[in-house]
């Protein structure tokens, strides 16, 4: 093949490999063999290999890079990334939608979303492609951590549009991985981790990104950073739907509640279907819908108005760490 040819080639087994990937990973159900999507990968590497100025950041073969980095550079983010206030239970719950409606008035209607409890991050795309990936840090200031996100299966490379946009989420360790690593640690007699969630921190702090990309951790994306009425979105709910167009993984057990009667319902609901998770959640997040009763409402120094956080006691279990302290 020409040059030509050969662009056209790399363009297409792109498209192929992104979309595979995606129904794989994302949608979790596969449309085709893993023999075929490593046929094409091994056809991609191939002609990168004899042609490297056709190797492209978006490439699904640039997931796991190669180096180990010295550190990680810090991000400011553009507006900060915001934490939650509390709620632990029902009256709570109840004032919060009194203080809400004592501003916008009767007409308020939320979004529940199950809290994923790991670490906060952010995506950036330029054009649809996947140019920066950091930590919340303290809010204002996060880590760049771009090579190691990148290995996280669910973050696509490219989106679905070619459109610029911040979105932020939890990257989460299922329970599934998080016990077989400490069991494998235990094996090698390292010390384990106390919970998924310092697993999955931990993980993504590591410095050589092979490492990163063997902890199996994937992601839930929860908003979009900075003004999301740029793309013709007027309430929460819908910013989540155009997330999930865009290619992004939202989770899927989200609520729109008219009533906060149905937010208690939905916080009772999942207060008993928790333990059936494949992964740890510590609340509900309840989140006023329409971008302008959000926008009434505004914020505290460190968290908005129109959100709180439900949270559960902890998980009644008995650590492994206990186990193996007493046996
Ligand atoms: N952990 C979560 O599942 C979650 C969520 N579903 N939604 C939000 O909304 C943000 C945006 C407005 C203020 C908080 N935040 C979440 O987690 C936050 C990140 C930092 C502190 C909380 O854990």
């Amino acid at each position: 093949m020409d040059k030509v040819e050969l662009e056209k080639r790399v363009e297409e087994l792109h498209k192929l490999l992104h979309e595979y990937g995606y129904a794989y990973y994302v949608l979790d159900q596969p449309m085709v063999p893993d023999a075929v999507y490593d046929q094409y990968l091994k056809e991609l590497l191939a002609i990168e290999a004899d042609n490297p100025d056709l190797i492209f950041p978006d490439s699904p073969t640039q997931r796991v890079g190669g180096n180990i980095l010295e550190g990680f550079e810090k991000v400011t983010h553009k507006t900060p990334m915001l934490s939650l206030s509390n709620a632990f239970n029902e009256e709570d719950l109840r004032d919060f939608d009194r203080r809400v409606k004592a501003v916008v008035g009767e007409s308020v209607r939320y979004v529940c979303e199950l809290k994923i409890d790991g670490l906060a991050i952010s995506l950036t795309y330029e054009n649809g492609t996947f140019v920066l990936g950091s930590t919340r840090g303290d809010g204002t200031t996060g880590e760049n951590i771009t090579a190691n996100l990148r290995t996280i299966r669910t973050i696509p490379l490219r989106l679905k549009n070619d459109i610029s946009i911040e979105v932020r989420g939890e990257a989460y360790m299922p329970k599934k991985s998080f016990n077989k690593l400490n069991e494998e640690r235990e094996q090698k007699g390292e010390d384990l981790f106390a919970n998924p969630r310092n697993a999955a921190a931990g993980s993504l702090r590591q410095l050589d990104p092979k490492i990163a990309a063997s902890r199996n951790l994937s992601i839930f994306l929860y908003s979009i950073g900075g003004d999301p009425e740029q793309y013709g979105l007027d309430s929460h709910s819908e910013s989540l739907d155009y997330l999930d167009e865009m290619g992004l993984t939202t989770n899927k057990e989200r609520r729109v509640c008219q009533t906060i009667d149905e937010v208690v319902e939905y916080v009772k609901e999942w207060h008993d279907k928790r333990p059936n998770l494949s992964y740890e959640i510590d609340g509900i997040v309840v989140k006023v819908d329409r971008f302008i009763h959000q926008q009434e409402l505004g914020f505290t120094a460190k968290s908005p108005r129109w959100a709180t956080a439900y949270k559960f006691p902890a998980e009644e279990v008995v650590t492994r760490l206990i186990d193996i302290e007493l046996s």
